[in-house]
């Protein structure tokens, strides 16, 4: 997710090149320096953190109280922005020195293309400056919402996990037109663009999804078929106990 934002960021204009250092035990210099003119990387998360004025963790959640003890001396004043899930702006408060303001980002993958959405939740020290840092910093690879604290789980089981139920369906509706005869590479064109085309009907006309369901559904027609196979099956239920179920999945990265 890290990889994701950071490509957004540059390719929309958001932050040069020259102004980022990227820390990760990990690192994949060649990829990211060749691409990237003037960034820095490195694999010393404290170095990274000492000369600059906004720190954005995207480790995982599970690692995150080691990260924050080893860097948290040199937090002090500066604009902290996590996109870890579950992890309450509390928990980071326990460790970090009172004057770090602290964002909580729920972002989702396909900032990669600067189609992502992501949520953010901000401390309470925050100021309207480091709000418009972080919309401006966001806005180039998707939109972005402010939410309450209390909503980033149900957001983190929709919007943050959500392009993999999608990528789902889409495969699963290519399998489908491979059954029915279709080359994969049509097939998967086809799903794929009939994903985007809907999500678009959904987002520019602002009609509800049920009413843009019954313009595609001719009486005893072809769409009918299907849609009552998919209620059979369960499609609508699968969804919505999906994004629940990864919501309290979130919640339980807190404890
Ligand atoms: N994958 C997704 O779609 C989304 C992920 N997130 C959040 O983003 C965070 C990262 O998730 P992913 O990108 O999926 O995981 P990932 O495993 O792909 O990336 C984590 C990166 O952190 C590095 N790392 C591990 N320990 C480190 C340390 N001590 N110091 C520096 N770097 C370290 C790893 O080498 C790796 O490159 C998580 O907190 C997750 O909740 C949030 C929204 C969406
Ligand atoms: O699977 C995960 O835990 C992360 C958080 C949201 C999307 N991916």
């Amino acid at each position: 997710m890290g990889t994701s934002l950071l490509e957004g960021i540059i390719e929309s204009g958001s932050y040069s090149a020259d102004k980022i250092i990227v820390s990760d035990i990990k690192l994949d210099n060649d990829k990211l320096e060749g691409k990237y003119q003037g960034i820095k990387m490195t694999t010393d998360n404290k170095e990274a953190v000492k000369g600059v004025d906004v720190v954005l963790l995207a480790v995982k959640p599970q690692v995150m109280a080691a990260v924050l003890d080893n860097i948290k001396n040199s937090l002090a004043n500066k604009l902290l922005i996590t996109i870890a899930a579950g992890l309450s702006l509390a928990s980071y408060q326990k460790t970090v020195p009172d004057s770090c303001r602290i964002i909580r980002v729920m972002p989702n993958t396909p900032s990669l293309v600067k189609e992502g959405i992501s949520a953010f939740t901000a401390s309470e020290n925050a100021s309207k400056e480091d709000l418009k840092q972080v919309k401006s910093l966001l806005k180039g690879v998707g939109e972005i919402v402010e939410v309450k604290e209390e909503l980033m789980d149900a957001v983190t089981g929709l919007s943050g996990s959500g392009p993999a139920y999608i990528y789902m369906v889409i495969e699963a509706l290519a399998d489908g037109g491979v059954l029915m005869g279709l080359p994969r590479e049509l097939s998967q064109k086809l799903a794929a663009q009939t994903v985007l085309g809907a999500a678009r009907m959904v987002i520019e006309t602002g009609q509800h999804p049920g009413e843009l369901k019954d313009m595609v559904t001719s009486p005893g027609g072809t769409t009918i078929r299907a849609v009552e196979v998919l209620e059979e099956k369960g499609l609508r239920g699968s969804m919505i106990q999906a994004v629940k179920a990864a919501a309290e999945r979130s919640k339980e990265l807190n404890n």
